[in-house]
């Protein structure tokens, strides 16, 4: 190994003990270069007096250069270490040396002999000799932490690529819970639009047939099936084709939703009014008689010819009035109001009901 110095040459001393002492100091500073030799660390040692800095063996080989090739000074170091990390590296030396004591640590990358750059640790310390105070020498060490130092970075750089992924993964989340609670109350809109359409009529917005049949059930069961009174009454607008023909649909329709309000605003809160179809119109009267029910379909018939609809549209109904008999469906019910209104509708603008 070229690198390993040949020891001291002897020089005899007149006193045996001081000589025995010399070959011992000799000795271990052989030991001493011999270690330095082998070791795979760098050292360096910075004699502030001179101005001059040695580096160990291990320190060339670690960056590949003859040691004549890197001047023996700091700043000879300084010009190899990479470029984004000089400056950083020069403050925190100069605060170390501002400091006269303890030690500083610094990991950065530094120049090889072929160009490549190898992230190193380099620590140094503050060396005092014999009894003076001011220090002398500054020595350090330089140790090669590249593959460690690869695998913080590039974990470094897998966590930054984690928390980016987390962020968007986050952001994602947000939207898609957005558009879901955005489509899900677009869906419980649209369902209770479905729920409303399947028990109304979407033009008058009263309830439709279907729903009208099933209140009918209930109230028969209540009024076990005719003990207690109830009441049917259908009516008709009279000649309703006409006011179409005369001033539009969209017309005629405004008139069937002025008609089906009016009639709603005169109804008891426990009767049940409906659209049975077209221009025809039904009520269901519980507990009531049907000299009350008659009264009530004069009323409603004489109050709507009195009314003047949109555009000063007037109009006239025909009704019939029907009590459930004891034991009677309530499709024999409807049946029979409708006769009723059959028989209205040969003069018009009147009320039929028989017992
Ligand atoms: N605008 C509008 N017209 C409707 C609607 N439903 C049914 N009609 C109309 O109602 C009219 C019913 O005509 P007809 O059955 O001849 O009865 P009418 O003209 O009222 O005559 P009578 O009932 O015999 O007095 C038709 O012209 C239908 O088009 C609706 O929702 N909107």
């Amino acid at each position: 190994m070229s690198h390993i110095p040949p020891p001291l040459p002897d020089v005899s001393l007149p006193d045996p003990a001081a000589e025995d002492e010399l070959l011992f100091l000799r000795q271990r500073l052989h030991t001493l270069e011999l270690a330095m030799g082998i070791l795979e660390e760098g050292f360096w040692d910075w004699d502030l007096a001179s101005g001059r800095v040695w580096r160990s063996p291990g320190f060339y080989r670690m960056l590949g250069y003859a040691a004549e090739a890197v001047p023996d000074t700091p700043e000879g170091f300084l010009r190899l270490i990479h470029p984004e990390d000089r400056e950083r590296v020069a403050r925190l030396f100069s605060e170390f040396l501002q400091r006269g004591q303890g030690t500083c640590v610094a990991e950065f990358r530094c120049k090889l002999a072929d160009g490549r750059y190898l992230w190193v640790e380099d620590e140094a310390f503050w060396v005092t000799q014999g009894e003076r105070v001011s220090p002398l020498r500054v020595i350090g060490s330089l140790k090669d932490v590249h593959k460690r130092k690869l695998a913080e970075l590039a974990l470094r750089h897998k966590s930054f690529q984690l928390e980016n992924l987390n962020l968007q993964l986050e952001n994602l989340v947000r939207r898609r819970t957005r558009e879901l609670e955005r489509a899900n109350a677009l869906l419980r809109t649209q369902l209770a639009e479905i729920t409303r359409l399947s028990t109304h009529d979407s033009l008058t917005e009263l309830y439709n047939r279907r729903k009208f049949e099933a209140v009918l059930a209930d109230e028969l069961e209540k009024s076990g099936q005719g003990l207690k009174p109830l009441c049917l009454l259908i009516f008709d607008i009279d000649y309703f084709k006409r006011i179409n023909d005369q001033y539009g649909h969209p017309v005629g329709d405004q008139v069937l939703v002025g008609l089906a309000r009016w009639v709603t605003a005169r109804m008891r809160q426990t009767d049940t009014f409906a659209r049975w179809g077209g221009e025809e119109f039904i009520l269901l009267l519980p507990r009531t008689r049907r000299e009350e029910a008659w009264g009530l379909a004069e009323r409603l018939r004489e109050g709507l010819a009195a009314e003047a609809f949109t555009q000063a549209v007037r109009l006239t109904v025909s009704m019939g009035v029907a009590q459930l008999r004891p034991g009677e469906t309530g499709e024999s019910l409807i049946s029979r109001a409708d006769q009723y209104l059959y028989q209205a509708k040969l003069s018009r603008n009147c009320s039929v009901s028989h017992p």
